[in-house]
């Protein structure tokens, strides 16, 4: 069973250390989602970071005000109470987290929307291996095609369970996110993000069939006026088979571009 709010907490120094040396973080605004008992907040103000920790466990959150007192007097941590997918974030330049595993997802798809320079973030070994998953596998999802269209993936460390306490039932990977503008054009980002969910909740369909799945989301007639513009060999293929620009390409028809 996994621990309560995945509360799984570092204990190996090594892994700590070099996660918090992943990306120069001295002077930056870093922030870090899950603090815990503040093993890698630590490490990142010893290396002359900011921290902004955003832990959502109360009892966590004064442990942390009594631990840190002289560094959030010293203006160099702020500790935001509350659940990092909805409560607001002070701007900050880097991530930097072990994330809470069952919320990873989501987590993920918000710090994109809001922006960063470059993240390092712990994640479930299975869940980045989806992330990195390229085009034609079978791990590829909506996960794989929304990170890999705004930023470059690329992992850098796999820790055992025994690097922390209680031991989690999984491995762990650590990866570097770099968001980048998207390889090809976008016409409008909600369409792409529709397009993109709407095909990947009929994945076993083709391209035609899942397009006409998606009525609650697009209309009949914007539907119908993407296929007709569409190549057939991409309109008789899975979701799973198509490059990002190929996705870029059925919803800009969608969008009327
Ligand atoms: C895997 S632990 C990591 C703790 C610490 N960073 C470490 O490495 O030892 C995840 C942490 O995220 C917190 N957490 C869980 N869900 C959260 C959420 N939605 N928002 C903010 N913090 C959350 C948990 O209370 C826990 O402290």
């Amino acid at each position: 069973m996994s621990a309560p709010r995945d509360q799984h907490f570092l204990v190996d120094h090594w892994a700590v250390e070099k996660i918090a040396g992943f990306v120069e973080v001295s002077g930056r605004r870093v922030l870090e989602i899950g603090p815990g008992e503040g093993i890698l907040t630590r490490a990142l103000l010893d290396r002359g970071a900011t921290v902004i920790a955003v832990e959502i466990d109360p009892a966590l959150v004064e442990e942390l005000e009594i631990a840190f007192a002289d560094e959030i007097d010293e203006g160099r941590l702020e500790i935001v109470p509350g659940d990092a997918k909805k409560v607001d974030i002070p701007p900050f330049d880097i991530v930097v987290a072990n994330l809470p595993y069952s919320v990873s997802s989501q987590l993920t798809f918000r710090l994109l929307a809001i922006g960063f320079e470059v993240a390092v973030l712990m994640y479930q070994k299975e869940f980045a291996q989806r992330m990195i998953a390229p085009p034609g596998t079978s791990n590829v999802g909506r996960l794989s095609v929304m990170v890999q269209t705004y930023a470059s993936v690329k992992p850098l460390l796999d820790l055992s369970p025994t690097s922390f306490r209680p031991r989690p039932q999984v491995r762990s990977w650590v990866v570097r996110i770099t968001p980048r503008d998207p390889p090809y054009p976008i016409a409008d980002r909600q369409v792409y993000a529709d397009v993109v969910r709407v095909l990947f909740s009929h994945r076993r369909k083709t391209i035609r069939k899942g397009l006409r799945s998606g009525k609650d989301t697009f209309s009949p007639g914007s539907i119908e006026r993407a296929i007709a513009e569409l190549p057939d060999d991409l309109l008789q293929r899975r979701p799973e088979d198509l490059a990002l620009e190929e996705f870029a390409l059925i919803a800009n028809r969608l969008a009327g571009c």
